[in-house]
């Protein structure tokens, strides 16, 4: 007998559905393997750094006010009265028209308030400088805490760790962080047709797709994914693979057996679990439809539907916001949003009711930028493949016109969640302005994907 979808919610409600699973546990780890982990606490600063004043350039250490005047028609004369060893902290007071070699870096001496670059500086003889420019106080000088002082909140809790953040922990002195845990997804495979990639199909068979990208993706979220195997068209070898996932671990992600037909068993696998629930059932998207949501003691069990593009579709809208979550993620991160903007080469018509993703390719003409929608069923991953990114057609949208301006969402960064987006920035619209001319290199980078 044929199951119906019991309910199909629209994109924001389901991302919502996603977003409602808590936070992992927190745990303390080294700050050179917390690069793209995400902080657990807020990262407060404890010195000030700087801890002294310090010099930017190589030349002499000064006091601002007596070179006021100076200019390369009546410079300046000075004492040298000698040189800032690198990694001391001199004591020396400068008296009136005292200066002192410094290099790049060099602490200032106590009363020193600027540097007088090099360049602006002759030799007399060898005690003995002029000036040739003036210096303001503090110039050429990082004042003690101008970077961060004690007690700045320097990073909140919820921020995933970029490049620089990490050189911002090892300035503080900070070699340990506190982190939440890494989720670990599981990754399971469904139908009696599946084979493994090493495996010749036989006729009627395909190849495990679906294992390798969706795999791929959780690794490019951050997150870990964890294999558990392909598990056949039957309850209990479904049921025995998803016990797997549950004890291995944080949540599951089973591709394939999500629709309606009697070969699709993740639903009853949920239900069969005391303490579980499915949350959803069908979304109104294309492609992506019968994606599934439901939780076992708490944790996310996702049926992603089986067509390779579907199943990307689906885990980059709902699973990638979801894997955030579990890692306590609130900010950014490092997932800056690359998007761009291109005029449609033809007509798209769409479905009122419908949130349509339209893989589209990029190409530079008359100085504009064009997206051409790639044809293809969501079964080809091939549409995936010769695809450079994606654009949105909002739920209440019938379909764009030739000619009308588009988001293209990049995939050779599509980690940050598009739907998410567009979900906190407002409607999209499409309009006919102008869009972006290429650069040279952005045209050649294209041409390269
Ligand atoms: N009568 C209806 N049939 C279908 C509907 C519908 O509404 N009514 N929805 C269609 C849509 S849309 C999709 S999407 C699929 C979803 O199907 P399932 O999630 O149940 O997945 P399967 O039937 O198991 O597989 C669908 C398709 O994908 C291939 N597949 C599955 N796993 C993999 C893999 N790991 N690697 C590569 N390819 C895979 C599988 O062989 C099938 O061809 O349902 C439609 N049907
Ligand atoms: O949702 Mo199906 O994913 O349209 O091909």
């Amino acid at each position: 007998m044929l199951k119906p979808f019991f309910k199909v919610l629209s994109p924001g409600e389901a991302l919502e559905l996603f977003k409602a699973f808590e936070p992992l546990h927190q745990e303390s780890i080294s700050m050179c393997d917390a690069l793209f982990r995400v902080l657990a606490e807020p990262l407060i600063a404890e010195e000030d750094v700087p801890g002294f004043n310090r010099s930017t350039m190589d030349g002499i250490a000064v006091r601002a006010a007596d070179t006021f005047g100076a200019s390369e028609s009546s410079p300046a004369l000075f004492t040298l009265t000698g040189e800032i060893a690198m990694g001391e902290l001199p004591d020396m007071k400068l008296k009136k028209g005292e200066a002192v070699r410094i290099w790049t870096g060099g602490a200032l001496p106590p009363n020193a308030d600027a540097v007088v670059m090099i360049e602006h500086v002759e030799q007399i003889d060898r005690t003995t400088v002029e000036i040739l420019k003036s210096v303001a106080p503090y110039e050429n000088v990082v004042r003690k805490g101008e970077d961060f002082k004690a007690g700045d909140v320097l990073l909140p809790a919820g921020h995933r760790l970029r490049p620089q953040d990490l050189g911002m922990l090892a300035a503080m002195g900070k070699s340990e962080v506190t982190v939440y845990r890494k989720p670990k997804i599981a990754v399971l495979s469904s139908g009696d047709e599946i084979v493994p990639v090493h495996e010749t199909p036989r006729p009627g068979c395909m190849r495990d797709v679906n294992r390798h990208t969706i795999s791929a993706m959780i690794t490019e979220a951050h997150a870990t994914p964890v294999w558990i195997g392909i598990a056949r068209d039957n309850l209990p070898d479904l049921a025995s693979n998803i016990d797997r996932g549950l004890s291995e671990a944080d949540a599951i992600v089973i591709s394939g057996g999500s629709s309606m037909g009697s070969r699709d068993h993740v639903i009853e696998a949920i239900t069969a679990y005391e303490d579980s629930e499915v949350l959803l059932h069908g979304v109104s998207i294309s492609p992506g439809k019968p994606l599934i949501l439901g939780q076992v003691n708490g944790k996310a069990i996702i049926g992603l539907p089986g067509h390779p593009v579907s199943a990307m579709v689906c885990l980059q809208q709902f699973v990638v916001p979801l894997m955030r979550r579990l890692e306590g993620e609130t900010s950014l991160g490092p997932f800056l949003h690359p998007c761009i903007h291109a005029h449609l080469r033809r007509n798209v018509p769409s479905k009122e009711g419908r949130t349509d993703f339209v893989r589209v390719r990029l190409e530079q003409g008359n100085g504009q930028l064009f997206a051409t929608p790639v044809m293809g069923k969501s079964g080809m991953v091939s549409s995936m493949v010769r695809a450079h990114g994606y654009f949105i057609i909002q739920t209440d949208c019938e379909g764009l016109y030739k000619g009308d301006l588009v988001k293209v969402y990049l995939f050779s960064d599509w980690m940050e969640g598009s739907l998410e987006k567009e979900y906190l920035s407002g409607h999209e619209t499409a309009g006919r302005s102008a869009c972006p001319v290429l650069t040279a290199s952005q045209q050649e980078r294209l041409s390269r994907i």
